[in-house]
């Protein structure tokens, strides 16, 4: 035993004898003078640099470093820099980052969006594992989290096109993928030195990978760390990752944005870290190149808008944010259908990593709409750049606006975007101000735009099925996006969620069960104000339906509100078609469900095109509502007098009717009986009786006519 523990421990210094001449060969490989350059330009790496850790009272020496080839790096790795032939010149973030990361401190870099973060640590973490000999058997040294698949794939790009000429091995691990994909990666995730990977994969690697071991983890980078530090569907996962990890380690964090708090990073035990913001006394917070717009659009104008907007740069590539996947879904859908010679795309979380792959590239191709969920916000660095980013729906905070227009004017690239803002949601404007972006507003060309809603309408119509479940999920998970949303500037309540219903092909606004507490809530207020409206207004709201629709139309939807909607009008289709008492008596408590949520008389009609008309009438006053009500009850009873008039006279003929009939039976069976005649005749009677009140064919008399 004793002999196998000195044999052992003989082979150990061996081994690290055998390690400090590989380090050394490697320093004086990475100090030769490349061809064609000065050699005095490069700075003589210190000593200490075999232990994978400069000297940091030297770093001040590759300070003012402006090209990647005058730092202290290996020649591998400035080979592969230059091959690439775009990565000449450092950064800004390159520049401040570089010399810190590669004395192996711990570093807090912030930079605007595209101004090549990504580079700041892959650089790092390649030379640190190359300065350390580093090889499959020595297992994990490095792990970069990524919040989404796309980010983390692109950085694993990156970190292959660096690494081209090292011997590291590295894995990608994002979910999404299949069962055995996952039993691959466990196979060989001991052995990978580099893991590029999502939070949730990540964890689970490290809760049923068996051996799975990080404990010589040199260095830890987190990409996009405020939002994976704050966001709450990260924090738990990353709080559980970050508790397996070693606490000796140099730890690198990047963003365009800064956490919102400091004490979220506690948690990351960073040790006396540099914090290197290099645009924070930048004029803007976004882009220089970015030209950055506004519009105001009302809820229910959006789509046209948007429509209007992408039909006039069809040779762009456009990024169109909405709030949520159903949104995204629905849109894609209904555009498609509007115009099929367009290529539309969707991208959300639970689309299919494939699919998610190939529309990223496939968006980077060609011109096309891309419509995305904040999927695509953060990170993501299209091949071929992107013209315009559209956000159909306000962000809900500033630094989602700063990462979603940051997909375009990537470094020194130009690049446009515009933002829909509704005018509840100006309140957003002070803010973006307030964080130094300039954006100005730009007035739309109302004789340009085009009408969507009536297309869409059409379509629902005819493919119920497809389109009619999309609008209706849309609309609710909208107004769901919006109540999570900073309530400073956000209000659901205040919404126009029937002409936002009607704007997107909606026959009838669909009930949300979510939002009748608020809705109740405010119309209670206004019941405070006149106790009578409320139980009228709910009672009446059914009893409306069975009046001629002309008689309706109090004024309530003035001409003047007519004319500000863009939409066409025509009068006649005011007029529902004809309805029994009967029916809609046994529809009343649906009815009634339905109609809750919306004031009375804003049903939306349409037209024989399927154009959407105003609401029949909109009670813009609460208060006038009784004196309106009182006005419809006075017709109301006049109608139902009219009514009963006229089915008294009706039963006053049926009974004349049916004397006559009875006397002419009585006379037939009187000359029968005289004949002496027995055969049974078909009762006369049953013979108007044609169909039942289902319109079906009466069984007995076709058999008799037979
Ligand atoms: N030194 C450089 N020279 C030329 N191009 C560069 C340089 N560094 C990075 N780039 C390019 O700039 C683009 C943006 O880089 P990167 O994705 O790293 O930006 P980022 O700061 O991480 O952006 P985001 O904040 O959106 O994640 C990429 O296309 C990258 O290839």
């Amino acid at each position: 035993m004793r002999k196998l523990k000195s044999t052992k421990s003989r082979i150990q210094s061996q081994h690290s004898e055998l390690h400090e001449i590989e380090l050394l060969k490697s320093w004086i490989e990475s100090q030769q003078p490349e061809r064609g350059s000065n050699p005095m330009s490069l700075p003589a790496l210190p000593s200490d640099a075999r232990a994978g850790r400069l000297d940091s009272t030297r770093f001040s020496r590759y300070a003012g470093a402006t090209r990647f080839d005058q730092l202290p790096i290996s020649k591998k790795t400035k080979d592969a820099l230059r091959q690439c032939n775009k990565y000449v010149q450092m950064s800004d973030i390159q520049r401040a980052c570089l010399p810190h990361a590669l004395c192996g401190r711990d570093v807090r870099g912030a930079a605007k969006t595209g101004s090549g973060k990504t580079l700041a640590f892959v650089i790092p973490i390649v030379e640190k594992l190359y300065r350390g000999r580093w090889c499959p058997q020595d297992g994990v040294g490095s792990i970069v989290i990524s919040p989404t698949r796309e980010i983390a794939s692109q950085t694993f790009d990156v970190l292959r096109l660096v690494g081209r000429h090292h011997s590291f091995s590295a894995a990608l691990l994002i979910g999404g993928r299949r069962g055995k994909d996952v039993q691959v990666e466990k196979e060989l995730v001991n052995e990978c030195n580099i893991l590029v990977c999502t939070p949730g994969r990540l964890l689970q690697h490290m809760d049923e990978t068996p051996h799975f071991d990080c404990s010589q983890l040199q260095v830890f980078v987190l990409d996009e760390v405020d939002s994976m530090l704050s966001d709450p569907s990260f924090k738990q996962t990353m709080n559980a990752i970050i508790s397996q990890l070693p606490k000796q380690r140099q730890t690198l964090l990047f963003s365009a944005t800064h956490p919102k708090d400091v004490k979220d990073l506690a948690v990351l035990c960073l040790k006396d870290p540099e914090f290197l913001s290099v645009h924070e006394k930048s004029v803007t917070a976004t882009p220089n190149k970015l030209r950055q717009t506004f519009v105001i659009v009302p809820l229910h104008q959006k789509l046209d808008m948007l429509w209007s907007f992408i039909k006039r740069n069809l040779k762009s590539r456009i990024l169109v944010f909405l709030s949520t996947r159903k949104q995204v879904q629905f849109v894609c859908e209904a555009f498609k259908m509007l115009s099929p010679t367009i290529t539309w795309m969707a991208l959300y979380g639970k689309l299919d990593q494939r699919r998610r792959m190939a529309t990223v590239s496939e968006f980077s191709n060609q011109p096309s709409v891309l419509f995305s969920t904040d999927v695509a916000s953060r990170g993501l660095d299209f091949n071929q750049g992107v013209d315009w980013v559209v956000q159909v729906d306000c962000p809900g905070d500033v630094a989602s606006y700063i990462h979603r227009v940051g997909r375009t004017a990537r470094f020194d690239s130009v690049g446009k975007s515009l933002l829909f803002l509704m005018p509840s949601e100006e309140k957003m404007l002070e803010k973006l101000q307030a964080a130094n972006i300039p954006i100005r507003e730009i007035k739309p060309n109302k004789n340009v735009g085009q009408s969507v809603s009536g297309k869409l309408a059409n379509f629902i119509v005819q493919y119920p099925g497809l389109l009619h479940a999309r609008a209706q999920s849309a609309l609710k998970t909208y107004l769901k996006s919006v109540t999570k949303k900073d309530k400073e500037i956000f209000d659901v309540t205040k919404l126009p969620i029937d002409e936002f219903s009607a704007s997107i092909g909606l026959a009838s606004t669909p009930r949300i069960r979510f939002l009748s507490n608020k809705i109740k809530s405010s119309s209670k207020k206004a019941s405070e104000l006149s106790p009578v409206v409320e139980p009228e207004l709910l009672d009446k709201d059914h009893e409306l339906e069975l009046l001629p629709k002309e008689e309706l139309d109090l004024g309530a939807s003035s001409d003047e509100e007519r004319d500000k909607d863009p939409r066409p009008t025509n009068d006649t289709a005011h007029i529902s078609p004809p309805c029994t008492a009967s029916t809609r008596v046994s529809k009343k408590k649906k009815k009634l469900k339905i109609n809750i949520h919306r004031p009375v008389g804003t049903r939306v009609v349409f037209d024989e095109e399927g154009n959407t008309l105003p609401p029949l009438a909109r009670l813009a006053d609460i208060s006038n509502a009784s004196g309106l009500l009182d006005q419809i009850q006075d017709k109301k009873n006049e109608y139902y007098k009219k009514l009963r008039e006229g089915l008294k006279k009706v039963d006053k003929d049926d009974k004349v009717v049916d004397g006559h009939r009875r006397r002419e039976k009585r006379l037939k069976d009187k000359i029968r009986s005289q004949r002496g005649d027995t055969d049974e005749e078909p009762e006369e009677e049953e013979e108007e009786d044609v169909s039942d009140s289902e319109g079906e064919p009466n069984k007995r008399l076709l058999l008799s006519n037979c």
